[in-house]
């Protein structure tokens, strides 16, 4: 609907029932994923931007982890610097490595900066480096998608969380600064490593105790085989979907890291489509949910 076809009642109607939803969240930390799919265009990087602002001035406590795959293969592919994946995560050896830095520490993470101090918001870019944020280490075995078996594997200079130090997020976070972090990380000897944006938030909200991870991405969220949206639903359930194969591929890592959110203590992860115009705002302040909320 055109904005102009809204009438005055209804913007009041929407204003008003964002009221219980900021009680609710009042003072939450509320991490939010931005995936690469989802960055699409100019327009809306900046509603985005402003509802990541919006949700610091109402009292929550925002923090923006962002990925940048699409946006890292097409640097790659300038440089003529070939790139494969292994079951969702890229094969980085040490030239890829220094240019996944770069994109994502360098413009991307400077792009969604500049976005939400364009709004009036104060966001500080960081990565996992950062005040020790978040410790590396080696990706040497993976979950085989088609067996559940491990695999080992060596996919160079992939990496996943071993630990995370709350401190400067608890420092940046409780004043009026925004925190915006790039996937990268350094392991206990000083090693940079590239992780997957989605691991990387769901190790962030579980160390926060975040009320709500939300994994912004270009779907409406899981889907069931006959492509309906999935409102709801538990670990159980989602453990059966990824086992059944109603989610597969880049889905099966995003459903595990709601599943590994949720059982170090978030209360609940939203699976969503990025590309809805406000679909932070839409998701967490008013009645009509925009994805797919797991919960345990
Ligand atoms: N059941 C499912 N519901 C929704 N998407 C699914 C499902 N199973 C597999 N997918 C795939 O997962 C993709 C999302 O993962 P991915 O491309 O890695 O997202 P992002 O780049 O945002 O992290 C979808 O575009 C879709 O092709
Ligand atoms: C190890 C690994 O695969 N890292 C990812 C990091 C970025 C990312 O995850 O970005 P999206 O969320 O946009 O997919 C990569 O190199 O593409």
């Amino acid at each position: 609907m055109a904005d102009k076809e809204i009438s005055a009642h209804d913007r009041a109607r929407v204003l008003a029932e964002a009221l219980p939803q900021l009680q609710r969240y009042d003072d939450a930390t509320i991490v939010v994923k931005y995936g690469g799919h989802a960055m699409g265009d100019e327009h809306l990087l900046r509603q985005f931007a402003r509802d990541i602002v919006m949700l610091k001035i109402s009292g929550l406590h925002p923090i923006v982890v962002h990925g940048g795959g699409p946006q890292i293969g097409s640097m790659l592919e300038r440089l003529n610097i070939k790139s494969e994946f292994q079951q969702g995560l890229r094969v980085t050896d040490r030239p890829t490595m220094d240019v996944v830095e770069m994109v994502l520490a360098g413009s991307i993470n400077k792009g969604i900066v500049a976005a939400i101090n364009a709004e009036g918001g104060r966001a500080v870019g960081l990565s996992g480096k950062d005040g020790g944020m978040v410790q590396a280490r080696k990706v040497t075995t993976l979950i085989n998608g088609q067996t559940g078996e491990e695999d080992v594997i060596d996919l160079g200079f992939v990496g996943e969380p071993e630990s995370v130090d709350r401190r400067v997020l608890d420092i940046v976070s409780n004043s009026d600064l925004i925190p915006v972090i790039a996937p990268i990380a350094a392991s206990r000897w000083g090693e940079t490593y590239n992780i997957n944006a989605d691991t990387f938030a769901g190790a962030i909200a579980g160390a926060m105790r975040a009320r709500r991870l939300l994994l912004l991405t270009d779907v409406p969220g899981v889907l069931d085989k006959d492509k309906n949206l999935i409102k709801q639903m538990t670990i159980d359930d989602s453990r059966k979907r990824i086992a059944d194969g109603t989610v597969s591929g880049g889905m099966i890592p995003k459903v595990q890291t709601c599943i590994e959110a949720l059982e170090r203590g978030v209360e609940g992860v939203v699976i969503l489509d990025g590309k809805v115009p406000h679909a932070v705002l839409l998701e967490l302040l008013t009645d009509h949910g925009a994805g797919s909320l797991i919960t345990r």
